[in-house]
Formats: C-alpha cells, sequence, structure tokens
C-alpha cells in the first residue's frame, strides 16, 4: 500500500458488492444448496399445495453473489474477503460501510461484532481496529488521525453508544442523538461524540464500552439488540509528510441492521408474491424503499423518512463502497425469511454508487507553508539586493548592521554559540517546516554551512567556525543579480503575500461561518441569546431605576437648599426687623412659615422615600445582572465546549465537507477565542 497519498483519481462507479453468510446449523435443510467456488445459494421448496393439485413439484431459486461464505467460514476469512479491501481503501480517502442483513439468529451481530467466548470468532469492527492500526503503522511517511462514534438507532431514535462515565441502565440513559437538515439540504447528526483514539487498546476499549452500553441498555421488553439498528463508525484522517497541506479524510461504518422478520406471510405459498410481507421494523421498510428506488433508477430517493437511511444515505448510492453481508441461518423452517434476504440482497447489488477520494486543501497549512516560502524569498531578495550582504535594519543581532559583517572575517564567539544553537535546533526539529533563520549575510551563511557539514560528518566544530573571508567570487555571483531579477523577485514575494491575505480571508470567513452555523443549530447557543435578552431587559430596568434614583436625590437636594434659603430669608427678615427696632414677627406670618418648613420637610421625607425604593430595587437588579451575567458566562463556556466536541457525522458527502471544512475552522477560531 505505498504511496497511498498519490493524486486522487475522479469519481468512479462501483457496485455494492453482496456476500452471502451461511451460520453453521446442527441441522441444515436439504432444500437448501450452495456453491462457494460459483457463489451462488439455491432453495427448492414445494409449490403450493394449497391449489388442490397433489403434485411433488417444486419450485427452485437461486441467488448469485459477489462471494459466499459457507458455514465453516472463519471470522478471520470472512474479515479478508468482506472489510479488508473496504479499510484499506478508507485509509486512502474512500468512505466504506459494511453492513449486515438479516433475520434474527442469522449471524448479523456475530459478523458485525463477533463471537465474546473466543478470540478467533472476534468479528468485522475488532479485526477492522486492529487491521486499521497496523496497515497504518506500515504506511511510513504517512500519519493518521482516528476518531470513533457508536450510534444505536431504536424506533426511529438515535442513541450514543459512547459516553463514558454515564451510568446505563436502560437506553433512554444514552444521550439522544438527532438529525438536522441545513439550508442547502444536507443531513448533519447532532449530539453524535466522537473519539480520538491514538491506539488499537484505545479504539478497542471503546468498541467495549459501545457494546457493553449497548447490551446492558436493553431490557426484555424492548428486545434492543433484535430490534435496534447499530452503526459503529471509524473516522479516518490521513495526511502525507511533506503534503501536509492535503487532507484525507474517510468514514468506514459497520451497521448491524435490525432483524429483518417479516409479517404478512401466508405460508410457503406466499414466496411468489412476498411483495405483501411488511417488515416488522419500520426502518427497514424504509430503506427497502430507498433501495428499490435506487434499482429502478427513480428520481426521488425516500431517504428522509427514517434516520436509518439518513444516517446510511451516502452508503446507498452515493460516495461509499458498500459492501453488504446477507446472513442466512439455513434451516428448513427459516427457508422462508432466507429467500427474502437473498432477494433483498438482488436488489442491493443492482446498486452502484459513485466513490471518490475525500480530499481537501487545508488553508491553514497552505498559509503557513506560503509564509515560510514567502519568508525564504524576502531573505533571497534581501541577499540579492545587497549582493550578498544585508543592509536591512530588520536583521537583528549585530552591533554594526550586516553590511558591516562582511567586512569582517570571523564571527565573535557569542554570534557563534548563538548560530550553534540555532543549527542545531534547526537539525533536531523534524517538521518540514523548520527554518534556520540566519542573518542574511554570507559570513554567517558559510559558518551554517561548516556547522552542517561538520554535523553530518560527525565533526562539528568546536572552536570558530567560518573560519577566513567569504570568497570574493560568492559575493560577486550573488551580487551579479541583474535588477530584472531582484524585479521578478520582489513581484513573487507580493503576489504570494497577496495569496496569503485571500486565503487567511477565506479561512476566516470559514471561521465564522462554522460558528454561525454551529450557533443556529445549538441549545446551548439558545440559551446564550435567552440569557442575553434578559440581561438587556434587566440593563434597560436598572437604566431606569439608576435614573429615578438620581432624580430623587436631586430632587432631595433641591428641597433642602430650598428649605435652607427659606430659612435664611427668614433670618435675615429677623435681624433687619430687630435692628430697625420692628415688631416681632407677624404671628400669621410665622404659623405660614412653618407650615411651608413643615410641608418641605415631608416632600423631603417622601422623595428619601422614593429614592430608597428605586435604590433598593436598583440594588435588586443589580444582584439579578450579577446572576443572569454568570449563567451567561456559563452558557457560553458550555457553547464553546460544544463547538469544541461538534461532532462529524452525515450520511452525506457534501455535508461532510462542508461539516469537514468547519470543524478545521472551528479549532483556529476556538484558538483566537481562548488568545
Ligand atoms: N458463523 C457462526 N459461527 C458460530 N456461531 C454463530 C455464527 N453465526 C451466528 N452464531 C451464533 O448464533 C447466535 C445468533 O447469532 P447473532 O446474535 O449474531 O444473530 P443476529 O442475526 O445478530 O440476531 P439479532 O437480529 O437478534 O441481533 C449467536 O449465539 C451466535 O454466537
Amino acid at each position: 500500500m505505498e504511496g497511498a497519498i498519490e493524486p486522487a483519481p475522479g469519481p468512479q462507479a462501483q457496485r455494492i458488492a453482496v456476500f452471502l453468510r451461511l451460520r453453521p446449523v446442527a441441522r441444515p435443510s436439504g432444500r437448501i444448496a450452495a456453491s462457494p467456488q460459483e457463489g451462488w445459494v439455491q432453495f427448492d421448496v414445494p409449490k403450493d399445495a394449497a391449489q388442490g393439485l397433489i403434485n411433488n413439484s417444486r419450485e427452485t431459486y437461486r441467488f448469485p453473489f459477489d462471494g459466499l461464505l459457507p458455514p465453516d467460514a472463519g471470522q478471520g476469512e470472512v474479515f479478508d474477503r468482506v472489510a479488508l479491501p473496504v479499510l484499506r481503501a478508507a485509509l486512502d480517502g474512500y468512505n466504506g460501510t459494511v453492513f449486515a442483513f438479516g433475520q434474527t439468529g442469522s449471524g448479523k451481530t456475530f459478523t458485525i461484532t463477533g463471537g465474546t467466548e473466543r478470540y478467533a470468532d472476534r468479528g468485522l469492527i475488532p479485526r477492522a481496529i486492529s487491521a486499521l492500526f497496523a496497515e497504518a503503522a506500515a504506511r511510513p511517511g504517512h500519519t493518521y488521525a482516528v476518531h470513533i462514534s457508536y450510534l444505536e438507532i431504536y424506533n426511529e431514535s438515535g442513541f450514543d453508544l459512547l459516553e463514558p462515565g454515564r451510568e446505563v441502565r436502560a437506553l433512554e440513559d444514552l444521550p439522544r442523538v438527532n438529525i438536522q437538515e441545513d439550508d442547502s439540504g444536507a443531513m448533519h447528526l447532532r449530539n453524535l461524540s466522537m473519539h480520538r483514539c491514538d491506539t488499537e487498546e484505545q479504539a478497542l476499549n471503546m468498541l467495549f464500552l459501545g457494546d457493553t452500553n449497548r447490551v446492558v441498555a436493553e431490557t426484555p421488553l424492548n428486545q434492543a439488540s433484535s430490534r435496534s439498528h447499530c452503526v459503529f463508525t471509524l473516522h479516518i484522517e490521513a495526511r502525507r509528510a511533506g503534503a501536509d497541506a492535503l487532507v484525507r479524510r474517510s468514514k468506514l461504518h459497520f451497521v448491524d441492521l435490525a432483524g429483518s422478520e417479516r409479517v404478512g406471510k401466508s405460508g410457503l405459498a406466499a414466496h411468489t408474491q412476498l411483495k405483501e410481507a411488511k417488515y416488522i421494523n419500520l426502518s427497514l421498510h424504509f430503506l427497502e424503499q430507498v433501495i428499490i428506488s435506487l434499482q429502478e433508477g427513480r428520481t426521488h430517493v425516500p431517504y428522509r423518512n427514517s434516520l436509518l437511511t439518513m444516517v446510511l444515505r451516502d452508503s446507498l448510492g452515493g460516495n461509499t463502497r458498500t459492501v453488504m453481508v446477507a446472513a442466512v441461518a439455513p434451516e428448513a423452517q427459516h427457508i422462508e425469511e432466507s429467500i427474502s434476504t437473498c432477494r433483498f440482497a438482488q436488489r442491493v447489488a443492482m446498486i452502484s454508487n459513485k466513490v471518490e477520494v475525500n480530499e481537501e486543501l487545508d488553508l491553514e497549512v497552505v498559509i503557513r507553508q506560503l509564509k515560510r516560502e514567502n519568508a525564504l524569498l524576502r531573505q533571497e531578495l534581501q541577499l540579492l539586493r545587497n549582493g550578498g550582504a544585508s543592509s536591512s535594519g530588520d536583521s537583528a543581532g549585530t552591533a554594526e548592521g550586516s553590511a558591516g559583517l562582511e567586512q569582517r572575517m570571523q564571527l565573535t564567539e557569542a554570534e557563534q554559540h548563538v548560530l550553534r544553537r540555532q543549527v542545531q535546533a534547526f537539525v533536531e526539529d523534524p517538521s518540514p517546516d523548520s527554518l534556520l533563520g540566519v542573518e542574511p549575510s554570507m559570513l554567517f551563511i558559510r559558518a551554517a554551512f561548516d556547522l552542517l557539514k561538520g554535523m553530518a560528518r560527525g565533526t562539528a566544530p568546536q572552536g570558530p567556525t567560518a573560519k577566513g573571508p567569504a570568497p570574493a567570487g560568492a559575493a560577486a555571483v550573488v551580487g551579479a543579480a541583474t535588477e530584472a531579477e531582484l524585479r521578478s523577485l520582489r513581484q513573487l514575494v507580493q503576489r504570494q503575500e497577496q495569496q496569503i491575505k485571500v486565503l487567511s480571508d477565506a479561512l476566516l470567513a470559514d471561521q465564522h461561518k462554522a460558528f454561525e452555523y454551529f450557533c443556529a443549530t445549538s441549545p446551548a447557543h439558545d440559551a446564550v441569546a435567552e440569557h442575553k435578552a434578559v440581561l438587556r431587559a434587566r440593563y434597560e430596568e436598572a437604566r431606569t431605576l439608576g435614573s429615578q434614583v438620581s432624580a430623587a436625590k436631586q430632587r432631595i437636594s433641591d428641597l433642602k437648599a430650598a428649605m435652607e434659603r427659606r430659612r435664611l430669608g427668614r433670618s435675615m427678615a429677623a435681624l433687619l426687623r430687630q435692628q430697625q427696632g420692628g415688631s416681632e414677627e407677624d404671628e400669621a406670618e410665622g404659623q405660614r412659615e412653618a407650615a411651608e418648613e413643615e410641608r418641605a420637610k415631608q416632600q423631603i421625607e417622601q422623595e428619601k422615600a422614593a429614592y430608597r425604593t428605586a435604590y433598593e430595587q436598583l440594588k435588586a437588579v443589580k444582584a439579578d445582572i450579577d446572576g443572569v451575567q454568570a449563567a451567561l458566562e456559563r452558557s457560553r463556556a458550555r457553547l464553546q465546549a460544544d463547538f469544541q466536541a461538534w461532532p462529524l457525522l452525515t450520511g452525506n458527502a457534501a455535508a461532510d465537507r462542508d461539516i469537514i471544512r468547519f470543524y478545521e475552522a472551528r479549532a483556529a477560531l476556538l484558538k483566537g477565542m481562548r488568545a
């Protein structure tokens, strides 16, 4: 699998591959024959005896498959034939789906998850996990990031099986997963957690957690394992060293469907009229509708009728390499169901998907690379401009400036020391983006080359590095750069800077789009909006109360001032009367003034009461504001946390691409938020 990340081929049509797996049974029916070599199974059933005809004639049904897995096929063989090619393609960036279909007890769970008694009974999922990490390790020069999600669908409701630390006794104890449609019509699964797994062990532990939750959530009443559908997903992200701006992302689903029993049959005679028979499980009914529409090439495919078909949208008729395992228990009493299973498989086998590598540019990495290139070009430009000696002021670190450097014969000890550390750090940094940012001067450059040569030969110079002057030829060669060369280099730098700006803007726009999109669908955002609205109303209230308080205060001081003025007036008048040897104050006048004084005092008291009331209210509103503010902070934190844990998963390629873009942008946005 060398060179896995070569230029991605365009979309290719690919039919869904269909395998038949026969379960080992104690008493296989003599009416079932199979050829593993030729890949077919055949059922011989008596003709309808109900017509009153006495005959021994039989009806024969033969179904071809892409592969037949006989009862003695081991789990390893099943994995190698069914899932390994899909897994390898997923590592190359192709989506993949393996789903098992069949009646209850036919061996679906045994195939997908496996038996627990013997190690050899491990099913497709644990084997895929082991093979994934082994294959990834065997692809040098590539890095992979793996996330896992595990969804159970029961009665049209989705449940997240991977919620660590949660006590689960019933399905309802698991977090609900919803599907939502955005403006573009794309479907998104919300609240499905994704868990990064860096090792096989971590991934197997996740699977164990999900399977345990699946078992303990089952009650005798809901018989969840037979009636629910489980979708285990490996989300794979691949980058190639040296080309890490290109990222390939794929999803690999393993789907264990509910038992496919039907109702509405009327005995074996109904084989030829199985059309009326209905699935007990409603989602399977809708799954069949989707498959019929695709097989008949109808323009409208009713994916939206159920959660299951929405999740499997891309696996059926979309951008996914899909494989179906039809599970059959070859016993006489199950012939009818077995024929139904094979008929369903024949329809599925006619569906063609359009598969394509999911590859895209990581804008952040592109920008980083452009900036690095740009820095190198700038250095080159500076060198050429100065004929090998930098005269620019931005070359820090030397007292006399770079121009003076070329006059010197060798570096100072301090300069040598710094340079040695820079070269050391450069050599030790495994990143292809690391830069050796030495002074743009021949003296430094030669010294750096000497150090590198010494390191490569294992004889790194201990003493002074650049001995002797820079050869005149070197400077002369660099100095010979023509005006035209300088100009074109300058233009290149400018063009790149422009490119960086355009890309940065695009990234920024994406980040905002991502957050906006997330907010529009997040309940945490509703809480933030609600708190903000309450806060706005409270602030308004506080403002009104605040102006009431200050108005009351103003009126009190006005009243007090008026009272003081009156008192002063009265004292002045009394003094005047005294000086003029006049009479005492008129009694009526005295009473009037006393009454006025009393009225003013009452008015002041009233205003004080109004002031106190408004002030108390203001205090209460302020306390309220503090509370709402704290709640707002909490819901903001929750929004950010949710944004961080925003899951990827839809059944739709276009939607996925969008989500993945948003997901990347989200990381950068969060970084910005925290900064
Ligand atoms: N190939 C096999 N080899 C050995 N045992 C098997 C095989 N296939 C199935 N079994 C056993 O048969 C029983 C029923 O299988 P399983 O639980 O996988 O059926 P199922 O189709 O998933 O049923 P359900 O729809 O109820 O989930 C289990 O005990 C399982 O271990």
